[in-house]
């Protein structure tokens, strides 16, 4: 069984390329991670999720230990059987759910306890609980519980919010079942404050843990400020190990964070907006909802070769939208994530050639070119 590890194949600059080996298989890096939510990436089949390139996907603790039950996940199989996906999965603790989406929810030194959104029942979710729950599921990727303060709290509250998480990490290392090809990931909090991020990352870089996420960010704070806080936090973690930056984000976003240093990324960008109309495109985002579209024959991206792009027109996507046919939201998700996916592929090969920069540079004359 192979060992969890993270290997730095290339660098340029502070960007790395690496691979990430887990139980269930290779990642490449720079990575994305399309979000499963309630066990699939919504509208999406896992073999359509599979041809996009994509090698590992985000479960959702929040929602699986209320429905169907993390117990139940595990009796049948595991989360990989369950929503047969056979590649890498990566689950997140849930606090950043509980604290955005359940009702009633009150944080403290044991944890958060909450009223479910879907029937109303209250759950606690611990550390130890946290990480017995992404065990069940069988996660390869175990964030630890944390806190993710919201924008805009002074320098005090955010120092107490990060080192309970601190706190909780230590408990979640110490919870954590170690075994072959899995492993826990710290977050590094401490909101835009340098003094509390460095504190954060050395703490956590002492527990020489597998993998470190940035967490704290994509919270309102701008691309200047996730920029920053960057390029503080990242030289203060291991160079040897991967750094996976929360919920982020926008294309644009993710190559300015691989310029800086990060090495994984997932958001729900590409497959929320999918279902909305939005697409991405080398050009920038469009909006296939806008009457402009409905009698253009062009491609969505004529840069882009998935099926999508390659089989329909704008003028037919248009259509799938305003009719609000499921086949809409299908097919944008699906190029989405294939856009994603063909970012991702880009920068590797650009990183790997010592041009990142220039690609960069490149990509950004594209979305700004406009007229589309
Ligand atoms: N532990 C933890 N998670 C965070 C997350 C959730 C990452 N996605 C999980 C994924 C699990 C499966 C279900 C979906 C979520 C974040 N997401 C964002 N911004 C999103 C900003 C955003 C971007 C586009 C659309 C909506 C919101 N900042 C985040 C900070 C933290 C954090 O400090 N700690
Ligand atoms: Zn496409």
């Amino acid at each position: 069984m192979t060992d969890f590890r993270w290997d730095k194949l290339a660098t340029d600059g502070m960007s790395r390329r690496g691979r990430l080996h887990t139980a269930h298989g290779p990642v490449e890096t720079p990575a994305f991670m399309p979000v499963g939510t309630a066990a699939t990436v919504k509208a999406m089949a896992p073999w359509d999720v599979a041809q996009t390139g994509a090698q590992m996907v985000l479960g959702n603790t929040y929602h699986l230990m209320l429905r169907p039950g993390a117990e139940r996940v595990a009796k049948l199989g595991g989360l990989h059987r369950f929503m047969a996906w056979d590649g890498p999965i990566l689950t997140d603790s849930g606090g950043f759910q509980v604290m955005s989406l359940a009702q009633l929810r009150q944080l403290d030194e044991t944890g958060v306890t909450f009223k479910s959104h879907i029937d109303g029942s209250t759950h606690a979710l611990s550390p130890e609980r946290s990480v017995e729950i992404q065990d069940l599921l069988d996660a390869d990727v175990t964030m630890q519980l944390d806190e993710c303060p919201p924008a805009g709290w002074p320098h005090d509250k955010v120092a107490d919010s990060m080192r309970l998480s601190l706190r909780w990490a230590e408990r979640c290392q110490r919870a954590f079942r170690e075994r072959p090809g899995y492993g826990l990931f710290g977050i590094v909090q401490g909101g835009v404050y340098d003094d509390l991020r460095r504190e954060s990352a050395r703490e956590l870089s002492a527990m020489d843990l597998p993998g470190y996420a940035v967490g704290g960010l994509a919270v309102g704070e701008g691309q200047a400020e996730t920029f920053r806080v960057l390029e503080v936090t990242c030289p203060e973690l291991p160079a040897d190990k991967p750094r996976y930056l929360m919920g982020v984000g926008r294309p644009d976003d993710i190559v300015g964070a691989v310029m800086r240093g990060i090495d994984m990324f997932d958001c729900v960008l590409p497959t929320r907006s999918g279902r909305t109309g939005q697409a991405f495109t080398a050009r920038g985002p469009i909006n296939l909802k806008n009457a402009r579209h409905r009698e253009d024959t062009r491609p969505l991206d004529p840069n882009c070769d998935c099926a999508t792009c390659t089989t329909f027109s704008r003028a037919y996507l248009h259509h799938l939208i305003r009719s609000e046919e499921m086949l809409g939201p299908m097919l944008l998700s699906r190029h989405n994530v294939h856009y994603y996916q063909a970012l991702m592929a880009g920068l590797r090969g650009a990183i790997e050639r010592g041009e990142l920069t220039e690609h960069a540079q490149a990509l950004a004359e594209g979305w700004h070119a406009g007229d589309i």
